[in-house]
């Protein structure tokens, strides 16, 4: 028999979902053998199993057992030794160029005060009015204490910066550009490198915000020039609710990188008590307070699965999950006034889709009263995160006949 060639007959999900090399991975996450559809993976990404193995030996072997001697063994290093397992496997950054600790927020703001202060007299910082709002906040707050100008790229909200937006803004007064690698609302996939080299013609520093990228798209900072950068582990990255963030600093900025949160844990000798802040050697800088190591533990588990699946097979599921869902909204719901709110064109898109429709809150509200999970965002955005490694072609197809009956 042919096999189906209509996106919306159950059988062409049930052969996407047999030819997925990937598929099998999704029985390793909990809740997975559920009928429920989660839509919401880039916002909190599901538990893997193991993880409830790992966080009872924690408690009961190495903070029950080992105690305070538990910080010399292994808590000190693990911000970076995490750091580098991030860099590795999701960031193309080579060791010793990645912290992990604090909220995204907090990290924001201490990157963007290191980024400043790397171009002294340049006195503005360019981002997008269309950005996630601690972006934007954190960026108001530090323009006022420094006395920057915040200069703004005006973006269509259903796409994101292009390189063009970008060199139009960008000059000799930027000291920084900060934008979103996906944008949050859009999944618009910034031409990171090329927007770098912009940046980089005008003699400024680029801080990506790689919250909606890292464990969905591929990135090679290293190879991109990129200068700092941070994102969220509780997204793709499936450290779970409040997980710490982390913060990339390129090598050839390390010896001046001058972060406002000067605390013992990033000085060069945090034992020795001495009167002044010296700062660590390398990226051990930007740490401020007592890593959270209770936070790193379920992260650990999905690097080591992201390291084995590789980041280049994960975004190919990616971009598979993405354009089944725009065929399918494109055949059952655009006719019911749904726009397609993401780029169609899926080297632009990230690993989410929007679709909008003036009832969108109303058919948010009713999906998760039917354990449909999507979120809600101004303006009339369904928002699909389809995280590559726990979601199936028949729960995109699932989720999507639900959106379709509560529109008809
Ligand atoms: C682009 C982006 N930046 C930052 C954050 C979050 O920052 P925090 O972890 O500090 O809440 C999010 C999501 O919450 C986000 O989508
Ligand atoms: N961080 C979140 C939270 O603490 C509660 C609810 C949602 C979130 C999110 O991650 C929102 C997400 N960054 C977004 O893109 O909308």
């Amino acid at each position: 028999m042919a096999p189906p060639t209509d996106p919306t007959d159950p059988a062409y999900a049930a052969g996407l979902d047999a030819a997925d090399p990937l598929g099998p991975h999704r029985d390793l996450f909990v809740g997975a053998e559920t009928p429920l559809v989660y839509f919401d993976g880039n916002s909190l990404g599901r538990p893997l199993r193991v993880t409830g193995e790992r966080l009872r030996t924690f408690v009961e072997e190495e903070w029950g057992g080992r105690l305070i001697r538990g910080w010399d063994e292994a808590w000190m290093d693990l911000p970076l030794v995490v750091g580098d397992g991030i860099g590795a496997a999701c960031l193309g950054a080579a060791a010793g160029q990645v912290a992990v600790g604090d909220s995204t927020t907090v990290l924001l703001y201490k990157a963007l005060r290191a980024a400043v202060a790397l171009r002294p007299g340049r006195t503005e910082v360019v981002l997008n009015r269309d950005d996630f709002p601690t972006d934007r906040y954190v960026a108001a707050s530090v323009a006022r204490e420094l006395g920057l100008t915040l200069r703004w790229i005006e973006v269509d909200p259903a796409a994101g910066v292009s390189v063009d937006d970008a060199a139009g803004v960008v000059g000799e007064r930027t000291a920084v550009v900060l934008l979103s690698h996906v944008a949050y609302r859009s999944a618009w996939l910034a031409d990171a490198p090329a927007i770098t080299a912009v940046a980089h013609d005008a003699g400024a520093v680029v801080l990506w915000d790689l919250s909606h990228s890292v464990g969905s798209v591929p990135l090679a900072l290293d190879d991109w020039g990129v200068d700092l950068a941070v994102g969220c582990t509780y997204k793709y990255l499936d450290g779970g609710p409040g997980a710490p963030a982390f913060v990339y600093a390129a090598a050839r900025h390390h010896e001046g990188l001058d972060q406002p949160v000067t605390g013992w844990m990033g000085h060069a000798d945090p034992f020795a008590m001495g009167p002044d802040w010296v700062p660590a050697p390398g990226i051990r800088r930007m740490v401020s307070g007592t890593p959270p190591i209770v936070g790193m533990l379920a992260l650990q588990d999905m690097l080591r699965l992201l390291a084995a699946v590789g980041m280049p097979a994960v975004r190919q599921k990616s971009v598979a999950l993405t354009s089944y869902a725009v065929d399918l909204a494109d055949a059952w719901l655009a006719p019911l006034g749904v726009a397609l709110a993401s780029p169609r064109d899926p080297e632009r898109r990230g690993g989410h889709v929007t679709l909008s429709h003036p009832r969108m809150r109303e058919v948010v509200a009713a999906l998760w009263q039917a354990d449909v999970l999507p979120d809600y965002r101004d303006p009339g955005g369904l928002r699909l995160g389809l995280s590559p490694l726990s979601t199936s072609f028949t729960e995109v197809r699932t989720g999507l006949a639900a959106v379709r009956d509560l529109l008809a």
